[in-house]
C-alpha cells in the first residue's frame, strides 16, 4: 500500500524507467502509474480516517508541504528536460551544418557548377503549363490518350518488350513513357496505302528513318509525343502521315462538307518551312487521291504576307488540314474564316523555337480555340531540357522518341571550322565557293551582312539570291523558288528565314558568321548532309566569336567526332576539363557552357524585360 513518504520517489523511478521501458518487461521493480489526481483522493481519503483534530491538521499540512515539493521537483525536471532537449537541437543543428560544410569541401567545381543551373532552372522553370486558358480556368485535363483504330500488325503485337528495346537499340532510338508503341522497320507493317507506298517509293522514301519508325506507330495509336531527331532525318513524313491518314479515315467515314474542319493543324516557326511543309502535305494527299478509292483531302496554308482571298476554294470546301504560322492562324480563327470545333490535331514543328518565349503565348491562344481534346506532337532537331520538362507536363501520356542527343549535330555533316579575320571573309568566301559544285548556302545572322554578300558575290560573278526577314513575302519566294530550282546557285540567307528547310542536295553550308546560339549553328549546317547523303559545313569563326560560343563549337565538333581546329584546342571548360559530362546547357542545350552563362537565356531575359518595359509605358503591341 502506498504512503505519503514513498509516493515521490515511486513516481522519479517510474519517470527514469519510461523511456527504456519494454511491454514484456516483467522486472520486479515495476510500479503502475498512478495518476495524480487519484493519489490526492487516496491520501485526502486517508487524511479523513485520522482520528483527532491535530492529528488530522498535522497530516494535512505534511501533505501539502509534501505536493508542494513535488510540484517544484515537477517543474525542475521540466526544465532541465527542456533545456536537455534544446542542447539536442542545436548540437544536432551544429552537426548537419558541419556535415554540409565537409561535403561542400569535398564537391568539385563541376558539381557546384551543376547545383548553381539546378538553382536557375528551378527559378525559371515556373511557367504556365501549355493549355488554352479555358482548361487552365476550368482545371480540364485529360489522363486518356486518343483512341485510334489503328493497330500495328498481330507479328509486331506478339514480339515481347526485349524485342521491342533491342530493336530500338539497333536505330539507337531512345524512348520514355508509359505503354509505348512497338517500332515498325517497314512502311508495309505500318497499314499505309498502297498508293501512298508507291509514292513514297517514287521520291526514293523505302524504308522508315528511326525517327519516322518509332514516331509513325506512336502517333498513329493517338499518343502525345515529343520527336527529337537530327536535321535531315524524315521528321516532316512523321508528323504530316498520321494526320492524312487521321483526316483520310474522317472523310471516308463522313465526307466533310463547307464550314467542317479541318481535323489537324501543322504550325511552324516561319512561312517558308510551312509553306515546305504544305508543299509536301500536297504531293502526299494528290498522290493519295489517285486511288479513286480514296476522297480528295483539302489543305490550306495560312501565313501572313499571302491574300488568304486566293485559297478560297479550299474555304469553301470541307477543310481537312491546316499548314500555318501562329499570326495569320490566330487572326483566321478570330475572325471565325474556320474553326477548331472539331479539330483534334495540333503538331509543332520546330517546336522549341514555337514554345520559346516569343510564341508561348500566341500557342496558348490558338489552344484556346480547340473545343475538345487534342492529339499533340511536338517535333524539332534541337530541345533543350527545359522546353522538354516544359512541353511533357503539358502532354497526355507523352511518349518521348529520341534519336541521339538533342542538339547534336547531324554526323552526315563534315564540320569545318576556320579562323577569318573580318575583313579578310569576303575573299575568303569566293575561294571556299570553289570547295564544292553548288548548290551552296551562305548564312550569316546580320540581315545587312547578308545583302552586303550577295551584292558583292553578284559583282564577281556568282549567281546569287539572298533571303532575310526584312525582304517582302515575293521577294523571299522568289529568292526560294530559283534556289531550289537550281536557277541560283548560291543562295545568302539569314538563319531565321532558313530553319527547318529542305533544298535538294545542298553541297555545301558557309557560315560567314558564327551565330551566338549552338542551336542555330545546329540547324544551320543541318541544310547539307540531308536523308542519308553527305555535305560540308565551313564556318567562319575570328575574335569578334565569343568564347562561350566556341566552347559550345568545339564540344559539339568532338561529340560529332569532327577534327578540332589548333585555335579551339586551346581553350577549355573547367567543367569538362575537370571530369564533367557532356550534357548540355538546359536552356539552349550548348555542350560548352552552364545555364548561369547561356547566351540565350541572357537573350531571354533581355526580350523578357523589354516587353515589360513596353507593357509598363504603353507602347509595344505584337
Ligand atoms: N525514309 C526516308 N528515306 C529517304 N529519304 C527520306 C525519308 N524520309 C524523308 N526523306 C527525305 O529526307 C529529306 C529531309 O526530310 P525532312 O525535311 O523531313 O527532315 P527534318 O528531319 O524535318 O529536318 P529539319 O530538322 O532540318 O527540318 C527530305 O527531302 C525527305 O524527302
Amino acid at each position: 500500500m502506498d504512503t505519503e513518504e514513498t509516493l515521490p520517489r515511486r513516481r522519479r523511478v517510474q519517470r527514469s524507467q519510461s523511456p527504456t521501458y519494454k511491454l514484456d518487461d516483467t522486472d520486479d521493480a515495476y510500479e503502475p502509474y498512478v495518476p495524480v489526481a487519484q493519489r490526492r483522493e487516496a491520501k485526502l481519503a486517508k487524511l479523513s480516517s485520522l482520528t483527532s483534530n491535530s492529528a488530522r491538521e498535522k497530516a494535512r499540512k505534511q501533505l501539502e508541504e509534501l505536493l508542494a515539493k513535488e510540484d517544484a521537483e515537477q517543474e525542475e525536471e521540466r526544465k532541465k528536460e527542456n533545456a536537455r532537449k534544446e542542447r539536442t537541437l542545436l548540437l544536432e543543428a551544429q552537426e548537419v551544418h558541419s556535415r554540409k560544410a565537409a561535403e561542400d569541401a569535398k564537391k568539385t567545381e563541376i558539381e557546384k557548377a551543376e547545383e548553381v543551373d539546378a538553382e536557375i532552372l528551378a527559378a525559371i522553370a515556373s511557367r504556365r503549363k501549355l493549355a488554352s486558358d479555358l482548361e487552365l480556368a476550368k482545371g480540364i485535363s485529360y489522363s486518356e490518350s486518343l483512341k485510334t483504330s489503328w493497330r500495328p500488325p498481330k507479328y509486331i503485337r506478339d514480339r515481347t518488350d526485349e524485342q521491342h528495346r533491342r530493336l530500338r537499340e539497333k536505330y539507337h532510338i531512345i524512348v520514355d513513357g508509359e505503354d509505348i508503341p512497338p517500332p515498325i522497320e517497314h512502311f508495309e507493317d505500318m497499314k499505309i496505302p498502297q498508293q501512298m507506298l508507291q509514292f513514297l517509293k517514287s521520291k526514293k522514301i523505302t524504308t522508315p528513318t528511326p525517327i519516322q519508325l518509332q514516331g509513325i506507330p506512336t502517333a498513329f495509336s493517338g499518343r502525345d509525343m515529343i520527336g527529337i531527331a537530327f536535321t535531315g532525318s524524315g521528321k516532316t513524313l512523321a508528323f504530316c502521315l498520321p494526320l492524312i491518314m487521321m483526316a483520310l479515315e474522317e472523310e471516308v467515314k463522313l465526307p466533310f462538307v463547307r464550314g467542317e474542319g479541318p481535323v489537324g493543324v501543322i504550325l511552324c516557326p516561319s512561312r517558308e518551312l510551312a509553306t515546305q511543309t504544305y508543299e509536301n502535305v500536297l504531293a502526299w494527299t494528290a498522290a493519295l487521291s489517285k486511288d479513286a478509292k480514296y476522297p480528295p483531302l483539302n489543305t490550306l496554308l495560312c501565313i501572313g504576307g499571302i491574300s488568304m482571298s486566293e485559297q478560297g476554294h479550299v474555304l469553301n470546301k470541307g477543310l481537312h488540314i491546316v499548314v500555318a504560322t501562329p499570326g495569320r492562324l490566330i487572326d483566321m480563327l478570330e475572325k471565325k474564316r474556320f474553326t477548331f470545333n472539331n479539330t483534334k490535331f495540333l503538331c509543332m514543328d520546330e517546336a522549341d523555337r514555337m514554345i520559346d518565349l516569343g510564341f508561348e503565348d500566341d500557342v496558348r491562344n490558338i489552344m484556346s480555340f480547340f473545343k475538345r481534346q487534342r492529339q499533340t506532337l511536338l517535333f524539332s532537331a534541337t530541345m533543350p531540357r527545359k522546353i522538354q520538362d516544359f512541353a511533357q507536363q503539358s502532354l497526355v501520356r507523352p511518349v518521348l522518341v529520341n534519336v541521339g542527343r538533342a542538339g547534336a549535330a547531324n554526323l552526315d555533316v563534315l564540320q569545318v571550322v576556320e579562323y577569318v579575320k573580318q575583313e579578310a571573309k569576303m575573299v575568303y568566301l569566293l575561294e571556299c565557293l570553289q570547295k564544292t559544285a553548288p548548290p551552296v548556302i551562305v548564312f550569316s545572322d546580320n540581315k545587312n551582312e547578308v545583302d552586303d554578300i550577295q551584292e558583292y558575290l553578284l559583282l564577281k560573278g556568282v549567281e546569287a539570291v539572298a533571303i532575310h526577314g526584312s525582304k517582302t513575302q515575293e521577294e523571299r519566294q522568289y529568292a526560294i523558288k530559283s534556289f531550289k530550282s537550281g536557277a541560283k546557285d548560291v543562295m545568302v540567307a539569314s538563319g531565321v528565314a532558313s530553319k527547318g528547310l529542305d533544298f535538294n542536295d545542298i553541297q555545301h553550308v558557309i557560315i560567314f558568321s558564327m551565330p551566338k546560339e549552338i542551336e542555330d549553328y545546329v540547324h544551320q549546317i543541318g541544310r547539307t548532309g540531308r536523308s542519308g547523303k553527305t555535305g560540308i559545313a565551313t564556318t567562319f569563326v575570328n575574335m569578334n566569336t565569343p568564347e562561350q560560343t566556341l566552347l559550345d563549337l568545339k564540344y559539339l565538333l568532338i561529340e560529332a567526332g569532327q577534327k578540332v581546329p589548333p585555335f579551339l584546342q586551346t581553350i577549355d571548360d573547367p567543367r569538362v576539363t575537370q571530369g564533367g559530362s557532356l550534357k548540355g546547357c538546359p536552356v539552349c542545350g550548348g555542350l560548352g557552357h552552364g545555364i548561369s552563362n547561356c547566351p540565350k537565356l541572357e537573350d531571354v531575359q533581355r526580350r523578357q524585360m523589354a516587353s515589360q518595359r513596353a507593357v509598363h509605358d504603353g507602347g509595344g503591341g505584337y
